[in-house]
């Protein structure tokens, strides 16, 4: 993909809503990403969109609108293994980011302790062929033997695919967060057959982690998003203590439906409707895998 081609892409929203939801203080938007600015940190050429630029001084106005404390930046795809603008962004954020790369498995150990001392805490591993050309599970293991210490997996698939995944999963070293919850199909309720073999894998190591996050792809009814709240409270009760929240902006790939990030903060209190669960969710779980030393 070039930028002299192809039309950059808008996939977040202009005017968000103040939420009426109020995080407790110190809380973590523990998904999010960061797009460029292109002219300084190109897009990779395996790109498969094209964004705008939305750099880290529209990111931490976001934080600041929202009242969180702390962005957890997760390396995009456009940005392939490059992770220049996610350690920039870092760097500017005065101690308030921590995030989590994409890297090519024959990263060397100096590279690596490089991208630790940039503020990067574990690596993402993306099964989802609409992004990604090829996931090679026996180089990423490789890689996953050897992160620094205190790292973690990021993973991030589709629900038809978890039962594939599991000897991979399985063999994972390090702690492991699944993104979005590997996309169940929350219309099948709490009780659903993608909700059950998710707590299966939750249930099979008490260091799988995930994020309670994206009811704007996982529940194409829209607003409210009345499904994605009755199949995840749940699920964030249940497993309290290794749930992360975040906002996924800038939303890539969400432009036909972009959500307002307002009312994804007011999902917040439906998910997790105690205080004591809230301060899980947002301050002490991320705090643990992100801000641990
Ligand atoms: O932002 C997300 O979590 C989800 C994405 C984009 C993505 O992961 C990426 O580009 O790396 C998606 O489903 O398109």
């Amino acid at each position: 993909m070039s930028a002299e081609t192809e039309q950059r892409i808008v996939s977040w929203h202009a005017n968000p809503s103040k939420p009426r939801f109020i995080p407790p203080p110190g809380a973590v938007d523990a998904h999010c990403h960061v797009f460029g600015p292109m002219a300084q940190f190109p897009f990779s050429a395996k790109a498969k969109y094209l964004p705008e630029d939305a750099g880290p001084d529209k990111l931490f106005a976001l934080r600041d609108h929202l009242g969180f404390s702390r962005n957890v930046i997760v390396q995009a795809s456009c940005h392939g293994t490059d992770n220049a603008a996610t350690l920039d962004a870092i760097a500017k954020s005065d101690g308030k980011a921590r995030g989590v790369a994409v890297v090519d498995p024959a990263i060397s150990e100096d590279e690596l302790a490089a991208l630790h001392a940039g503020g990067i805490r574990g690596v993402r591993f993306n099964f989802l062929k609409r992004l990604v050309d090829d996931a090679p599970k026996d180089r990423f293991l490789d890689v996953a033997r050897r992160l620094p210490a205190g790292w973690h997996v990021v993973i991030y698939f589709e629900a038809d695919i978890l039962d594939e995944l599991r000897p991979f999963i399985d063999a994972i070293p390090v702690p492991v967060v699944v993104d979005h919850m590997g996309r169940p199909d929350v219309t099948q309720g709490p009780d659903g057959a993608d909700m059950k073999a998710f707590r299966r894998l939750l249930d099979s190591r008490h260091d799988i982690w995930f994020k309670a996050t994206c009811p704007d792809r996982l529940d194409a009814a829209g607003a409210p998003w009345d499904a994605f709240a009755d199949a995840v409270a749940p699920l964030v009760s249940d497993y309290s203590s290794r749930v992360l929240w975040g906002t996924d902006w800038p939303h890539p790939n969400m432009e036909k439906a972009i959500p307002d990030d307002g009312h994804l903060v007011d999902m917040i209190p439906r998910i997790a409707p105690t205080p004591q669960l809230q301060h899980k969710l947002l301050v002490a779980n991320p705090m643990t895998l992100y801000w641990n030393d």
